[in-house]
């Protein structure tokens, strides 16, 4: 569905991402995780459209889309939610999500109805009169990936849709975001939490410093030195395995 193919992208002297690839098979949900600074945002960026890479190609369904602008993908399909939320604070719940709606339905009444059916199937049917502004952190969060899911995409791109949420949230939002793949749209995903990463993704990239050091099941790449030494400073698998074998 989705090919990035030796993506580099640089700011002045600094290298965000070095010749990054991956590949997002459709009907998945893929997790892309890295330490902080690691590029997976600047990654996403490029994937939407919202910076043009240095060098490198982004291939949607066989055609290059690497010069295509963010609306014009957003038309090919591809939506996106922001690590930070910021909702219309003077439109109501459903208003927000119609901004959405109007890339496929241009009368209001159209766009209003496709928004009300996104807003329940996310657990925000009773919210739709409500100002954006009142919701709690959970609720904007909801209401972030409404308003991608009201594009209608076909591959959605989450930007650490679970940041700053509680565990009890965590664990109402994960068959939420299981559901919408399961309904036929790809996911490709930034995440920080690891249990919902381990619980959600068929497949897992590790960013580091700009380059793709790893990829596989959740668990391969867990327990892969590469990513180890990522996380926690050179020499770190070797210490951790010489502690596990301690007496
Ligand atoms: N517009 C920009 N101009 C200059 N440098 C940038 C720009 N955007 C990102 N960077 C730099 O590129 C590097 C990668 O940043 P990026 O936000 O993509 O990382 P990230 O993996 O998403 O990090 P985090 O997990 O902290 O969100 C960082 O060093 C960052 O400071």
């Amino acid at each position: 569905m989705l090919e990035v193919q030796d993506i580099t992208m640089r700011f002045g002297g600094l290298t965000a991402v070095g010749g990054a690839s991956l590949k997002v098979v459709p009907g998945r949900i893929v997790g892309l995780i890295g330490p902080n600074g690691a590029g997976k945002t600047t990654l996403f960026a490029i994937i939407a459209g919202f910076l043009t890479p240095t060098a490198g190609r982004v291939v949607l369904e066989g055609t290059d889309i690497t010069g295509r602008p963010a609306h014009e993908r957003a038309k090919l399909g591809i939506a996106r939610t922001f690590q930070i939320v910021q909702p219309f604070a003077g439109l109501n719940v459903r208003e927000n999500i119609a901004v959405g709606a109007y890339l496929r339905h241009a009368g209001a009444a159209e766009a209003h109805a496709r928004a009300e059916a996104v807003a329940r199937r996310l657990g925000l049917g009773g919210d739709l009169d409500k100002p954006a502004s009142s919701l709690t952190v959970a609720g904007r969060k909801r209401l972030e990936l409404a308003r991608a899911l009201a594009t209608e995409p076909r591959l959605l791109l989450l930007d650490e849709v679970l940041a700053g949420l509680n565990p009890s949230e965590i664990r109402d939002i994960v068959p939420v975001i299981r559901a919408i793949r399961d309904e036929g749209i790809t996911i490709l995903m930034i995440e920080h939490v690891m249990q919902a990463v381990m619980n959600l993704c068929d497949e897992v990239y590790v960013l580091a410093q700009g380059e793709m050091i790893a990829e596989g099941t959740p668990r391969e790449v867990c327990v892969d030195p590469k990513v180890i030494e990522a996380y926690l400073g050179r020499g770190a698998a070797e210490r951790l395995k010489a502690e596990g074998a301690r007496p």
